[in-house]
């Protein structure tokens, strides 16, 4: 008998914004997930279970022969539930598609990413990918970075170096509110699944007319791992829209309004 593949969605009725995260993934899933991808990236956050919900539905012909590769220990754990085939970047450094959520999407889809602490494996998984795919719901949807998600930069450091990023973020890169970020159910700073910090680091919108230069400063600081600002890396963004459509922003500006997916 064929395994049943598990939707990782509890059936009952979605809030506005959940719907919206629907949207934007199940349209994704639909224009990029074809037949042919074998080996598909998951990244993480809460939109990800939709597009994981929508790889389900095709169906288990569709799914059996595929690898799907997960960027912390959240996909991980999803697509073990969903009963897809779990692999990793090392044994598959080529990815067909990789699709992820993400905090905040400009008009040229740069984007910052890491609200849950995954954007190292991430940002991997997204190089890796032949296509990257950006799915959110409409408060993402920005025309310059740092105007709604307040934390502002995650950015992974090694433990011992903190201290030192911090002051470097402070005095030398125009980030004065930059912050450790502290756990919540823990006692201490948030540990990312690597073992390491994250600072939170808000910029300027002067600063985010070219995220691409402040991300190659902060990359040059000693201690840094990775920072949580993918530029020039997705290929396509979808956004779930309150009145039920999907706007799909393309690499080079193109726009497109999408009636809802059934
Ligand atoms: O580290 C977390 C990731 O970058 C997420 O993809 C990002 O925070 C978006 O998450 P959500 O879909 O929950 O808004």
């Amino acid at each position: 008998m064929e395994p049943v593949l598990k939707s990782p969605i509890p059936a009952g009725t979605l809030t506005a914004i959940e719907r919206s995260k629907q949207l934007a993934a199940w349209t994704a899933v639909d224009q990029h997930i074809k037949p042919e991808h074998r080996v598909i990236g998951i990244g993480s956050g809460s939109t990800v279970p939709y597009v994981v919900e929508r790889i389900v539905l095709q169906g288990y012909e569709a799914n059996k022969d595929r690898v799907f590769i997960p960027t912390g220990f959240q996909s991980k754990e999803l697509i073990i539930s969903s009963g897809l085939g779990l692999g990793d970047v090392d044994q598959y450094p080529t990815i067909d598609v990789t699709i992820d959520g993400a905090d905040e999407v400009d008009l040229e889809l740069n984007c910052i990413k890491g609200g849950g602490a995954c954007h190292l494996r991430e940002k991997v998984l997204a190089e890796a990918a032949l296509t990257f795919i950006l799915v959110a719901d409409y408060r993402k949807n920005v025309d310059y970075l740092c105007t709604n998600f307040k934390p502002g930069v995650p950015i992974e450091v090694v433990p011992f170096a903190y201290a030192k990023v911090l002051r470097n973020l402070h005095e030398s890169l125009r980030s004065p509110n930059a912050t450790l970020r502290m756990a919540v159910a823990k006692a201490g700073p948030v540990v990312t699944d690597n073992g390491n910090f994250v600072i939170d680091a808000p910029f300027s919108r002067e600063d985010m007319t070219d995220p691409y230069a402040i991300m190659a400063r902060i990359k040059m600081l000693t201690g840094v791992v990775e920072v949580g600002l993918f530029c020039h890396m997705a290929k396509a963004a979808y956004f779930g829209n309150q009145d039920g459509s999907v706007t799909a922003k393309w690499v080079g500006g193109k726009v497109e309004q999408i009636p809802a997916c059934q």
